[in-house]
């Protein structure tokens, strides 16, 4: 069979099994890091074409298994193609980053969105990973993914990337009962979408909450939680990650999720969230993304460090957020052949 894994050491560290070294990959590590991705975005009119034509998306989701040796693929795709399939259409605009010609503001623009119908108005990602699956050939597994609501939310209201989505955060106080049927109109199509990237082949899939920080605590359980909550509820056919950057304050919660990883980004203390979330949830991350700027000696020493926080079980490393657009990618390999190495030479001697 062409689904059976010859690497499967992230899913099994997903599913809490034990393991013989810690599985490593990185957020966002297909993209502008790699020279082959850059080739083959250059012949291109621009990131939503790459996106949307699925042996190039499969091409780009596989070259950093070959070039940096990770324990996983993630497919190349974007959170925003969700509000596109809803009927809000994005631009990506060159070293900006996302646009919407149209935002959310009132009932009748909720009412105007629909929920995503995969078939016709996401097949191209389903495509990917088809092909993305067959390309990999078991080599390792491939992650889905998709943005948690409330991120979804922030950018469907603001219309673009923002230091404080002040604009998406009014809302939240001046019509809650609005964004409420904004965040299930988005859950229900993200619900949708995970379970048919699954059926196309995802081995797991990660919910990106890049935007739970800036939420006081009592709005992150009311407008975020409740909805990832339903997410994780919902989908049981493959291990799910949640990633919630900046959520220290919902830590405990998390814990009580029904997933079975959550993500850690680089402010978080290890130890401190390992005790908050309790012993049964394998953890990810949480390198400083940073550190990839300094010498060799200096990332092996922080990697290590990580490594014997985290104790080589039930983790999976990773960086606390994606990998930045101008890291060396022989930074990367030190990265993840650290962790290979050193993790594989600790869980043998039983430390
Ligand atoms: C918030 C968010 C977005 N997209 C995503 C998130 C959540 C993760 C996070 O917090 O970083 C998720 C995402 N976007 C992309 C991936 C690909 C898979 C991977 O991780 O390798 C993933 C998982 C490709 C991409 N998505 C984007 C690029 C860069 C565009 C290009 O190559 O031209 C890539 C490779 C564009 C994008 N897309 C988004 C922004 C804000 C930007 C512009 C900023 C930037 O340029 O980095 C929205």
């Amino acid at each position: 069979m062409t689904n059976t894994l010859k690497n499967d050491l992230i899913l099994r560290a997903a599913r809490g099994e034990r393991v013989e070294r810690v599985p490593v990959w990185l957020m966002r590590q297909a993209g502008r890091i790699l020279p082959e991705y850059r080739a083959v975005r250059a012949k291109l009119s621009g990131f939503i074409e790459l996106v949307s034509t699925p042996e190039l998306a499969a091409e780009v989701t596989i070259q950093p298994v070959d070039h940096l040796d990770v324990d996983a693929a993630i497919i190349f795709s974007d959170i925003l193609v969700i509000p596109e399939a809803m009927g809000l259409p994005y631009e990506m605009v060159e070293k900006r980053g996302p646009y919407f010609p149209e935002t959310v503001s009132s009932e009748k623009d909720i009412q105007k969105l629909k929920v995503a119908d995969v078939a016709s108005d996401l097949g191209y990602v389903i495509e990917a990973i088809k092909l993305t699956k067959k390309e990999l050939n078991g080599r390792v597994p491939l992650i889905g993914f998709a943005g948690a609501p409330f991120t979804l939310f922030c950018y469907m209201v603001e219309g673009s990337g923002s230091k404080t989505f002040s604009k998406a955060r009014r809302m939240l106080y001046q019509a809650p009962e609005l964004a409420h049927s904004l965040l299930q109109k988005i859950t229900d199509s993200t619900i949708q979408y995970l379970k048919a990237q699954i059926a196309a082949g995802a081995d797991l899939v990660q919910v990106f909450d890049s935007w739970a920080g800036i939420l006081p605590p009592a709005h992150y359980e009311e407008f975020s939680m409740k909805y990832i909550a339903q997410i994780c509820d919902a989908i049981d056919e493959v291990p799910i990650t949640v990633f919630a950057k900046g959520a220290f304050f919902a830590r405990e919660a998390m814990g009580k999720l029904d997933c079975r990883t959550i993500g850690l980004d680089w402010n978080m203390d290890i130890r401190e969230s390992r005790q908050l979330i309790g012993p049964d949830k394998t953890l990810q991350g949480n390198l400083d993304p940073c550190a990839l700027y300094a010498p060799d000696a200096e990332i092996v020493k922080a990697t290590q460090s990580m490594l014997d926080q985290f104790g080589f079980q039930k983790h999976i490393a990773n960086l606390g957020h994606g990998v930045y657009p101008d890291i060396n990618p022989e930074k990367v390999k030190v990265f993840v052949n650290t962790v290979k190495e050193y993790s594989a030479r600790c869980v043998e001697e039983n430390r």
